[in-house]
């Protein structure tokens, strides 16, 4: 009888905070690393199942990085990364839309629906949502059909809600052209969380947040400043796809997203914890 008192306080507590955040947008980036762990994997959406049955409005957005540089070498391509973005040449990108759109992006739907949830996938194969333009490299490296969302259709995601579909949209979009290109998943979940006005941001990897040691879980910084992120990038303290992920979070911050929080997938409810609880989890970063 205790446990199950136990189990009703617990649903009471969660109250306050179902409440709060009833209705808001939070836009949940599924990394690559991640998505290798198919156990975690498993808990995670659950968690995202769970916002939605309770009324929040999660948005998936995912990557694939490991699962694509995995499928490249199989077929004899060898992965090339400028500051965290691959090289995406004509025969690397059917490689790229095979494993995002064709693979990665049913799986998640469909675990999500086996796990009693309603999800919808917005991929180039169904409805593409996000449209772009080639990325310009800072350093004039040609980086071949990578691609940054300059706009997202808003109404068919948020239309979604209508129908209690958590929206699941791998990191591709097109140009005017019809040209598709490779969008680094951080930078796709940035540009889906501005155009929505998300209330939050969250990218789910498989390090416990931004490490002053990249190898030390316990240099973990739980939060700071975006100076200090981006001192971090200059020192080389922050690097490879961490870095896309830093700027993301700056860049959104830049543009009115209230809370950006990079943590760890891996971790069991990590994500509850993050929404549901005041001391959160990972790495915060703030204006
Ligand atoms: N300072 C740092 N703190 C934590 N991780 C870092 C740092 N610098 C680089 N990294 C690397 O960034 C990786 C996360 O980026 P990435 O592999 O692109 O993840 P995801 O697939 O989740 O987007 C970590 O696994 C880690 O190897
Ligand atoms: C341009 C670019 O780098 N695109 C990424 C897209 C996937 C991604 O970002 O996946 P993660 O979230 O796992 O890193 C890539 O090809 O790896």
């Amino acid at each position: 009888m205790n446990q199950a008192i136990a189990k009703a306080d617990t649903l009471i507590e969660a109250m306050g905070w179902i409440r709060r955040f009833r209705g808001k947008t939070t836009v949940i980036k599924l990394g690559g690393s991640l998505l290798e762990d198919r156990v975690a994997l498993h808990h995670l959406l659950l968690d995202v199942v769970f916002m939605e049955t309770v009324g929040l409005r999660p948005i998936v957005v995912h990557g694939g990085g490991k699962a694509i540089t995995q499928a490249m070498a199989d077929a004899g391509i060898e992965a090339e990364f400028i500051r965290g973005r691959r090289v995406t040449d004509a025969k690397s990108l059917e490689v790229v839309e095979q494993v995002l759109a064709g693979e990665l992006n049913v799986e998640i739907t469909q675990m999500m629906e086996k796990l009693g949830g309603r999800a919808m996938n917005l991929s180039p194969r169904t409805t593409c949502v996000l449209h772009g333009e080639p990325l310009l490299d800072p350093d004039g490296a040609d980086l071949g059909f990578v691609g940054n969302v300059t706009s997202v259709d808003r109404d068919v995601i948020e239309g979604l809600a209508y129908t209690d579909q958590v929206p699941v949209i791998p990191s591709l979009c097109y140009d005017d052209n019809n040209q598709l290109y490779n969008v680094n998943a951080d930078t796709a979940a940035m540009a889906v969380a501005q155009s929505l006005g998300a209330d939050k941001l969250v990218f789910l990897s498989d390090v416990n947040g931004v490490r002053r040691d990249e190898q030390d879980p316990q240099s973990i910084i739980p939060a700071m400043s975006a100076d200090t992120a981006r001192q971090l990038i200059a020192d080389g303290v922050i690097r490879g796809g961490m870095i896309p992920k830093v700027e993301a979070c700056l860049d959104t911050l830049n543009r009115g997203v209230q809370k950006v929080h990079i943590i760890d997938g891996r971790l069991r409810h990590s994500l509850l914890l993050e929404i549901f609880t005041t001391d959160g989890v990972g790495t915060e970063i703030h204006a």
